[in-house]
């Protein structure tokens, strides 16, 4: 059909339609809404529970969208929609995410046009698809029509219908979703409610197209027809060429409870997804799909895995923990890393000014890496590359691991800012607090594995530390890190206050590939601040390394800090005054935050890794990537006495004085 004529006023039947329209689009405010009839199939507590027990299907960290290669997959609406979003008990508009910017402390406001981008053509890939897309409500939505039970809950599947572009203060656009299954009703339709408007009830909606761009659209709004193609002049015009007035955009149902029909409309998976069963494949058990979190089957809660037994529901108390596997350690050799009986080669590298020297004893390769890690000391890495003797002396790696697989409980993954860290981990002896605090047990709690490791970590120790500054004690403490398939550690420093200057680990399992290089502010000078509720951009006092940027410039301006005599404001203003300099001092295409890292080294299964260096944890950060399947990390410190205080003292006796191993198996 053509545009339809100009309409100065409603007629008697869209009067009629105008006002069911407002009784359908109508909103309470999030306290007043009613009860649901039913419950979510599936719901969260937090937003990481949520992602890690949906991926693959919602796997959106801070976005309220998720797509996969190029189709979307899933919606989450909670607060910050758009005026003229609806959710009702079988339809869902909504504004297209992205574009969105910090408005004070008012939430969040629109800063700029919205344009096609990748989300708009993966809905419009769901809609050719006919792929639905999964949408999860949290309780700060205020289209739902009844109170959420909890902070997000899913509603159901949809299809994709319409996508288009809207006029506010910028182009925003939209897209209408319709429920997947027509036959059932909602559950977050509230009780004892009749549906206002069935889907379909009322016709067909208005279809025209544009005679200035030829586009066909739907009409949306009671005021009239309108092109929505943001590229045409027409766009937003009403029929006789006014924009509308924001305050008058009415739904019009017609098009709002248009009935679309799919082929097939069967959901595609359930929310509550199968539980892991355990493999009876030695390794399959460790990868990273058997990371995914839980759909409770019993509540729907959404669980991540905690811990290393398995799943527990903290909704319901339900429990899944399934047999694990162990993978044998002679699954543990890898042909592209061959080890034999002789002294094992190196996958090692480092930055130039790095100074190595190495060494070859009881079946190990000691490689030690040195460096300058602050002006006043210099610190080394060590590390001991294991053969095939080392692997399999009694007590050693092998067993180590095999028995570790069967015997050493209770590890989870700590909390660490509403999130949870990214491997299980379990502390003895002394208590640490890592990153992340928890629990500690003691040493006579622990497999044999964990005390074994302390006395060859202080038996290498002793070997290795030459002339460098070797703490007074022993190590008191081991800190055990269990990696499933795709779990890493982030960079990061060992270096609590109280602890000793030396920090070992023993590898078992899987390669890894761990880094060390030194902290952004010390290596370009330059932090970001907040002074006196200003956030800005200062010069770091520390003193600078030969090796890094703007050496010379940096040490002229300590120079002038350190003699200028400034009060702490005058201070300020000068630091800021010279990050300024120095960050114009950069080459063009040089990053002044990127550092790279200086040592990079391949760990094989029973190597050892020393770090040594007060500022080596002060300046620098390492991490970790493992590589292969499963992987442990054994790493001991110590902590100093009268580090702790009086309440945080262990109840139990840090005693390791039996056993002390003293490498005669393996001398050679
Ligand atoms: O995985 C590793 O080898 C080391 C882990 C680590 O850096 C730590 O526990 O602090
Ligand atoms: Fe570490």
């Amino acid at each position: 059909m053509s545009l339809p004529a100009p309409q100065p006023a409603l007629d008697a039947a869209e009067h009629d339609l105008a006002a069911i329209s407002l009784a359908v689009t109508k909103k309470l405010p999030i306290g007043q809404k009613p009860e649901p009839r039913g419950q979510p199939e599936i719901w969260a507590e937090s937003r990481h529970h949520l992602c890690e027990s949906l991926s693959g299907l919602y796997a959106s960290w801070q976005g309220s969208y998720y797509g996969k290669s190029g189709v979307a997959k899933a919606f989450m609406l909670d607060g910050n929609g758009h005026a003229r979003d609806h959710l009702d008990e079988n339809v869902i508009v909504l504004r297209a995410s992205g574009s969105m910017a910090k408005d004070g402390d008012n939430g969040m406001k629109q800063r700029e046009d919205q344009e096609p981008n990748h989300q708009y053509h993966a809905m419009v890939n769901a809609i050719n698809q006919q792929s639905p897309v999964a949408v999860i409500c949290g309780d700060k939505n205020s289209q739902v029509p009844s109170k959420m039970p909890h902070k997000y809950n899913s509603l159901d599947w949809y299809k994709v219908t319409h996508v288009w572009t809207e006029r506010d203060r910028f182009n925003v656009i939209k897209y209408r979703l319709e429920k997947l299954e027509s036959a059932t009703t909602g559950w977050w339709v509230p009780r004892d409610s009749e549906p206002v408007v069935e889907l379909g009830a009322l016709g067909s909606p208005v279809k025209a197209h544009c005679g200035s761009c030829s586009s066909n659209y739907d009409q949306i709004y009671l005021c009239g027809w309108m092109c929505l193609n943001s590229k045409c002049e027409k766009f937003w015009c009403l029929p006789d060429g006014d924009t509308p007035d924001p305050a008058q955009l009415i739904y019009d149902l017609r098009f709002l409870k248009q009935k679309t029909s799919w082929v097939n409309e069967q959901a595609p998976i359930s929310f509550r997804f199968p539980l892991y069963t355990a493999s009876a494949i030695a390794g399959e058990d460790y990868k990273v799909e058997n990371l995914r979190g839980m759909t409770c089957p019993e509540c729907g809660k959404c669980n991540a895995r905690v811990k290393w037994e398995g799943w527990e529901c903290t909704g319901c108390g339900f429990e899944h923990m399934p047999r694990i596997n162990p993978l044998p350690a002679a699954s543990i050799q890898d042909q592209n890393y061959p080890v034999t009986d002789a002294y094992p080669s190196s996958y090692d590298s480092a930055l130039s000014h790095v100074k190595l020297s190495v060494e070859f004893s009881h079946n190990y390769r000691w490689i030690t890496y040195k460096f300058n890690v602050s002006a006043t000391e210099e610190g080394e890495v060590v590390h001991g590359i294991a053969n095939r003797v080392v692997r399999e002396e009694t007590g050693g790696p092998n067993e180590m691991w095999e028995d570790l697989q069967t015997n050493c409980h209770g590890l989870v993954r700590r909390e660490l800012s509403n999130a949870l860290m990214n491997s299980f981990t379990i502390n003895y002896g002394m208590p640490y607090k890592f990153i992340a605090a928890g629990e500690s047990l003691p040493f006579t709690d622990a497999p044999w594995p964990v005390t074994e490791a302390v006395s060859r970590l202080n038996w290498a120790d002793r070997m290795t530390s030459g002339t460098a500054v070797k703490d007074q004690e022993n190590f008191n403490e081991l800190y055990l890190v269990a990696y499933l398939q795709d779990q890493s550690m982030s960079y990061h420093d060992d270096g609590e206050k109280g602890l000793g200057s030396t920090v070992a680990t023993l590898s078992l399992g899987g390669r890894a590939e761990m880094n060390f290089r030194p902290k952004s502010p010390f290596y370009h000078g330059m932090k970001t601040i907040h002074y006196k509720k200003k956030r800005m951009t200062v010069m770091t006092k520390d003193d600078p390394l030969p090796e890094f940027p703007n050496y010379e410039m940096r040490k002229q301006f300590l120079t002038e800090i350190r003699n200028g005599n400034l009060s702490e404001d005058e201070e300020h203003e000068r630091l800021a005054e010279m990050a300024t300099a120095l960050r114009a001092a950069y080459p063009s295409k040089q990053s002044h935050t990127k550092v790279d890292d200086y040592i990079k080294l391949s760990l094989g299964h029973g190597d050892i890794v020393i770090m040594r260096g007060a500022h080596l944890q002060k300046y620098y950060e390492h991490g970790v990537t493992p590589k292969g399947l499963m992987r442990y990390a054994l790493t001991c410190r110590t902590v100093l006495p009268g580090h702790l205080k009086e309440s945080e003292l262990p109840n139990y006796e840090v005693d390791l004085t039996q056993n002390e191993y003293d490498g005669s198996r393996i001398a050679k």
